[in-house]
């Protein structure tokens, strides 16, 4: 296990708890906080198929629930994936809490498989003062 275990283990205990009936994809993803606290979060979906939302979105809805603004790494598994990333929608997510250089840790269900930054997966992102 990487030195990420915390992260991926609240990753993988969030997941255990995800809605996903019509998918059957569970997801899970854990952020570190800049102030060090762990936030995790499981993808949520409905019947009405475009209100669900993804696991990123979740954790990201805890953190800032909380009344935290920066994200300085997070981590995403899906049970099914070898190597689970973000939607586009969760990228623009992250990069609203978290700079450039930030880690993203791309899991299978063993750990972490590779690790990019936020700018790797979202180049040239959306932002008002670009
Ligand atoms: O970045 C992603 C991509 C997909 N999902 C979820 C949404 C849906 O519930 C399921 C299948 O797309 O995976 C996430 O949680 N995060
Ligand atoms: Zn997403």
């Amino acid at each position: 296990m990487s030195s990420n275990a915390d992260l991926f283990n609240a990753a993988k205990a969030a997941m255990a708890n995800t809605y996903s009936p019509y998918s059957k994809f569970p997801v899970g993803a854990a952020i570190r906080s800049a102030s060090g606290v762990i936030y995790a979060g499981c993808n949520i979906e409905n019947a009405s198929f475009p209100e669900g939302w993804c696991a990123e979105t979740s954790a990201i809805a805890h953190m800032v629930t909380a009344g935290e603004r920066e994200i300085s790494e997070i981590l995403v598994m899906a049970e099914k994936a070898d190597r689970a990333t973000p939607c586009g929608g969760c990228r623009q997510r992250i990069a609203e809490f978290a700079k450039g250089d930030t880690p993203v840790h791309l899991c299978d269900s063993q750990g972490v498989v590779e690790t990019l930054t936020i700018a790797e997966l979202l180049p040239a992102s959306f932002d008002l003062e670009a």
